[in-house]
């Protein structure tokens, strides 16, 4: 994509990830215009962003629009590119259009990160209707698929367990240091937030208890184990607070591996990516919440050839929207980091 001045849609700017990519395109240096879309069915069709998210009061008042055939037909080739912050399969019926148009493409939702399209009636719930495309799109993991992504006009962006669980085991699997066909477990656990604006009254502020959910049938084991080619066992709990999402792994080494080994893969992986923080400590929530950022953490017990690695993100930011704008960073030939985190300053002598 030429990098001048961007004009973007963001489909489902009504939601939780829509109002958070909202915030961080409307601030981005590069985009001249944005147009916030909302389905013909919506409680804001008649109302401006700010309505319903009143922090952002005169920072952003643009006025929610309906997405119609017409409004598509009108619009579309205008512009450069397309958020969908949308359901899974209005998503996937809404992307060949664009691309159509020569317009890129970033969902966030679930549509197109499973490269088998016989996995989406088994953990989406609908058959698949797009099967080339769901070729031709990329995962949007940034640390790890610049290359990709740069040049992809359809990029699925990673869901929040995934990020941070792949974030976490990547190092590791990819460099073939866990034991092959070991038990890799990923236990998730994820704010309220994670489930969307809709009602739900599983998600409801009376109802919700630390718990696991969808044990051996969440949507995202089939996405980690792809992106990490290792199969694992997956482990999501609901927790009773609004935002950010932890996920701890845990693995089986090769024998024979140290400490040594397991510090060299994390720091060849991270050291150049500024939105990946290693610690020297346990990840906390409070400490990358409405952050881009991730945190990632590990031990290594030599004995059992056992390693533990934890990884906390913001579900709606890394695991979401902010990752969306890197990936949008990246397709502009920017560092992927551009107006999500500010610049460092240099050392000062005077
Ligand atoms: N919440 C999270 O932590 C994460 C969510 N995701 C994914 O991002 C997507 C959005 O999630 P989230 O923001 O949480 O969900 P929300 O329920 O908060 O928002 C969904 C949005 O989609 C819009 N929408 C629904 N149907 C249509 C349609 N037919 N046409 C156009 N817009 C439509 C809704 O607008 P309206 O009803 O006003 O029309 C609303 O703006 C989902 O695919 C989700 O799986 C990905 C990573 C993390
Ligand atoms: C707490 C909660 O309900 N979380 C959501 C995951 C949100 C996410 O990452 O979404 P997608 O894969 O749908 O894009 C869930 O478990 O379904």
């Amino acid at each position: 994509m030429q990098n001048t001045y961007l004009k973007i849609a963001v489909i489902g700017a009504s939601g939780y990830v829509g109002a958070e990519l909202v915030e961080l395109l409307n601030q981005h240096p590069l985009i001249s215009e944005l147009q916030l879309m909302v389905s013909q069915s919506s409680d804001a069709s008649n109302l401006c962003f700010s309505d319903i998210h009143p922090r952002l009061k005169n920072i952003c008042d643009l006025p929610f629009q309906i997405l119609s055939e017409t409004w598509i037909e009108q619009n579309a080739d205008k512009l450069d590119a397309v958020f969908f912050a949308t359901p899974h399969d209005v998503s996937v019926n809404l992307a060949q259009i664009f691309i159509t148009k020569k317009v890129k493409v970033f969902d966030l939702s679930g549509g197109f990160r499973l490269k088998d399209a016989s996995k989406y009636p088994v953990f989406y719930g609908f058959e698949h209707q797009q099967v080339q495309l769901l070729t031709n799109a990329v995962y949007g993991l940034a640390e790890w698929q610049y290359e990709a992504i740069e040049r992809s006009n359809l990029i699925a962006v990673p869901g929040c367990y995934p990020t941070a669980s792949l974030l976490a085991l990547k190092p590791l699997t990819s460099n073939r240091l866990h034991l092959k066909n070991g038990l890799i477990a990923v236990n998730g656990i994820s704010g309220v937030s994670g489930a969307g604006r809709k009602t739900n009254l599983a998600t409801s502020f009376n109802e919700v208890s630390l718990a696991p959910y969808n044990i051996l049938q969440h949507r995202h084991q089939p996405e980690i184990s792809q992106e990490a080619s290792v199969e694992v066992v997956f482990n999501p709990h609901l927790a009773p607070y609004k935002r950010g999402l932890l996920s701890t792994v845990t693995l089986n080494l090769k024998s024979g591996l140290t400490q040594a080994d397991v510090e060299q893969v994390f720091t060849q992986a991270y050291q150049d990516q500024p939105m990946i923080r290693l610690l020297g400590t346990w990840p906390r929530i409070d400490n990358v919440a409405h952050t881009p950022f991730a945190d990632i953490h590990w031990q290594f017990d030599d004995k059992n050839q056992v390693v533990v690695v934890c990884c906390a993100i913001d579900n709606l930011l890394k695991g979401a929207a902010s990752q969306a704008v890197q990936c949008l960073n990246i397709t502009l030939g920017l560092p992927s980091q551009h107006s999500l985190i500010p610049e460092k300053k240099g050392s000062r002598n005077d």
